[in-house]
C-alpha cells in the first residue's frame, strides 16, 4: 500500500522528529538518498551535465547539497539560482564542491544543455504559480533531458488540487520519508512520473489523506471462500442493469459479476437484455429475490414509460429504498434524488459516476450538504479538480462516491477517512461497456460484505490489472475484461 500524508501532517511529523535529532540531521538524511539517486541516474543514462534548479527554501538546499556530492565525485554540475534567496549553507557547500553557480542568461543556456536537471524549486511549502525567473528555468529545459524532481515537481500543488501544465513535469521524483497527496491524486500525479520514496524516519499517528492499495493489499482484501461457504453466504448480487436502448450493458454487468465469483446473480431487465443475459450468462437467475446487495443502473432506461421498462425501475426504487448496501451507477444516477438521499442515510452507497455523470448530478443537485449553491457544473471542471468535486458529492449525499478515470478516486462519507487512489489500468481500457464491468465486480464485493470504500478501490484494481492482462499492450474489449477477472484474481492471491 502506497500511503500518502497532508502536507501539514508533514510538517508536523518533521517539527516532532527535529527536535529528538542533531540540527540538520533530517536534512542530511533527505540529501543522501537524494544524491545516490541522482548518481545511479546520472550513470546509468551516461549523463554528462547536471544542473540543480534552486529555490529559496529547504527543497532548493536539498538540490544544492545532492549537487554538490555529485561534483565531488567528478560529475560536471551546475546551480542556477538567486543569490539573494536561496540557502547560504548549501551555497557554500556547492561553491567549495564545485558546483558552477550560474544566474540570469548564463543559468538559462546550462539549463537548456543539462542531460540531468535536478528541479529544487519549490517543494512542500510552495505556493500556487513559480516566479519568473524559475519558470524560465523550467520552459528552457530540453526535451531530451532527463528531470528528477526533489520531492515534488515545482509548481504543481503538494495537495494534488491542481495542475499547472507551465510547472515542472518530471520523469521521477524523489520524496522524502512517506508519499504526499501530489504523487497519488490526479491531476498532479501526471507530473510526478516514477516515485522513490527516501526513508527519513518519519512517524505519523494521524491517519493519511490518501492510500493506494498494492497487489498484496489486493489479496488480503478479496473475498476467498471457505468450506463451509455456499451460494448465499458468498453473497447475492441483484443487477438492475440495460434496457431495450443499451440491451448490452445487463450482460457486461452480469457477465463481470459471475466471473468476480458472486454467490448467485439475480438479474432484473426488460425483454431484449434479458433474452441477451439468458444467453450469454446461464449462471444468472431471473426476476426479484432476497440479495445482499444491489448493482443499479448500468444501460438503465429512466425515461421509457413502456410497461416493462417501469416495472424494472420499480424493482430499482425499492432497492434504493431498501437496506441493502446499493451501487449506483449510469442512469441509476439520474434516481438519486432528497427523498433516495435521506432513506439512505446510513445504509452502504456507492456512486460510480465519470467525470460528465459528476458534473451532471452537482448540477441537479447543487453542492455542499443543503445543497446552498445550485450552479453549472461543467465536465472540464471535474476533470481540473477531481477530488474537489467527487467530495462535493460525497457531502451533498452522504454517500461513497468512486470517480472513474484514468486514475479511479474513492472517496469516503467520513471526511478523516483515507481516500483512495487507484492507478492499474492501461490507457485502452477507455471503452465502452468498461464502467458496466466494472459496476458488477464491484457490485459482487459488495454483496460478499465489503464497505463500499474497500469494495470500490479493490473492484478498480482488479478492474485495471484484468484490464492489464487481457490487453497484452493491445487493444481490449470490456467483455475481455470481464472475462479476465478470474485470473486476475488466481494472480493477485498466488503470486506470493
Ligand atoms: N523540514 C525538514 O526537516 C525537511 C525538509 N525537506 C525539504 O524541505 C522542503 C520544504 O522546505 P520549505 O518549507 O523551505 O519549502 P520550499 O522549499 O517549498 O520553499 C518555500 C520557500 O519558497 C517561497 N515560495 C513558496 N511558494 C512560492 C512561489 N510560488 N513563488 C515564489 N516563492 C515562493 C516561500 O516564501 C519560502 O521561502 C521539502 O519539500 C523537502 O524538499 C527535506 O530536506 C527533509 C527534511
Amino acid at each position: 500500500m502506497i500511503e500518502a500524508w497532508s502536507p501539514q501532517d508533514v510538517y508536523a511529523a518533521e517539527a516532532a522528529l527535529e527536535d529528538e535529532l542533531a540540527s540538520g540531521e533530517l536534512m542530511a538524511r533527505a540529501v543522501e538518498g537524494l544524491a545516490e539517486l541522482v548518481a545511479a541516474r546520472v550513470a546509468q543514462l551516461g549523463a554528462e551535465t547536471v544542473v540543480a534548479l534552486v529555490g529559496a527554501g529547504n527543497n532548493g538546499a536539498d538540490a544544492l547539497y545532492a549537487v554538490a556530492h555529485l561534483a565531488e565525485a567528478g560529475v560536471t554540475c551546475a546551480a542556477a539560482h538567486d543569490p539573494d534567496r536561496v540557502h547560504q549553507g548549501a551555497l557554500e557547500a556547492a561553491r567549495a564542491a564545485g558546483v558552477v553557480l550560474v544566474t540570469g542568461a548564463e543559468a538559462l543556456e546550462d539549463v537548456a544543455e543539462a542531460d540531468v536537471v535536478v528541479d529544487g524549486i519549490l517543494g512542500l511549502g510552495g505556493r500556487p504559480g513559480l516566479p519568473a525567473e524559475a519558470a524560465a528555468w523550467v520552459a528552457a529545459i530540453s526535451d531530451d533531458a532527463h528531470v528528477i524532481a526533489v520531492d515534488l515537481p515545482s509548481g504543481q500543488a503538494a495537495d494534488g488540487s491542481a495542475f499547472d501544465p507551465d510547472g515542472v513535469l518530471a520523469d521521477e521524483t524523489v520524496t522524502f520519508s512517506v508519499a504526499k497527496p501530489v504523487h497519488l491524486l490526479p491531476p498532479t500525479e501526471q507530473a510526478c512520473g516514477s516515485l522513490t520514496v527516501v526513508d527519513i524516519g518519519l512517524a505519523f499517528d494521524t491517519a493519511p489523506a490518501v492510500v493506494r492499495l498494492g497487489f498484496d493489499d489486493a489479496a488480503d482484501l478479496w473475498p476467498v471462500p471457505g468450506p463451509d461457504d455456499d451460494k448465499y453466504s458468498r453473497g447475492v448480487l441483484g443487477v438492475v442493469a440495460g434496457g431495450e436502448r443499451y440491451s448490452g450493458a445487463a450482460v457486461l454487468s452480469v457477465t463481470a459479476a459471475v466471473e468476480a465469483g458472486a454467490g448467485m446473480v439475480r438479474y432484473v431487465g426488460t425483454p431484449t437484455p434479458e433474452g441477451l443475459v439468458r444467453a450469454a450468462v446461464p449462471e444468472a437467475v431471473h426476476g426479484e429475490g432476497r440479495v445482499q446487495a444491489w448493482v443499479l443502473g448500468p444501460g438503465l432506461d429512466t425515461t421509457s414509460t413502456r410497461r416493462e421498462a417501469t416495472n424494472q425501475l420499480d424493482v430499482a426504487r425499492a432497492a434504493l429504498a431498501g437496506e441493502e448496501p446499493v451501487l449506483v451507477d449510469a442512469g441509476g444516477l439520474d434516481l438519486v434524488d432528497d427523498a433516495v438521499i435521506e432513506a439512505r442515510r446510513d445504509r452502504p452507497t456507492l456512486l460510480t459516476p465519470h467525470a460528465g455523470e459528476l458534473a451532471t448530478m452537482l448540477t441537479r443537485l447543487g453542492s455542499g450538504p443543503r445543497a446552498r449553491s445550485r450552479t453549472e457544473v461543467e465536465r472540464a471542471a471535474v476533470e481540473a479538480e477531481p477530488l474537489r468535486h467527487a467530495r462535493a458529492l460525497a457531502d451533498r449525499t452522504g454517500m461513497t462516491v468512486l470517480l472513474k478515470g484514468a486514475t479511479t478516486l474513492v472517496v469516503p462519507t467520513d471526511p478523516s477517512e483515507p481516500v483512495r487512489s487507484q492507478a492499474d489500468a492501461p490507457a485502452w481500457l477507455g471503452t465502452a461497456g468498461a464502467g458496466d464491468v466494472l459496476a458488477g465486480l464491484v457490485g459482487t464485493l459488495l454483496a460478499a460484505g465489503l464497505a463500499p470504500a474497500d469494495a470500490g478501490a479493490l473492484g478498480a484494481l482488479v478492474h485495471g490489472v484484468a484490464a492489464d492482462r487481457a490487453s497484452g499492450g493491445g487493444p481490449v474489449r470490456a467483455l475481455s475484461v470481464a472475462h479476465g477477472i478470474p485470473a486476475a484474481v488466481a494472480h493477485l492471491l498466488t503470486r506470493r
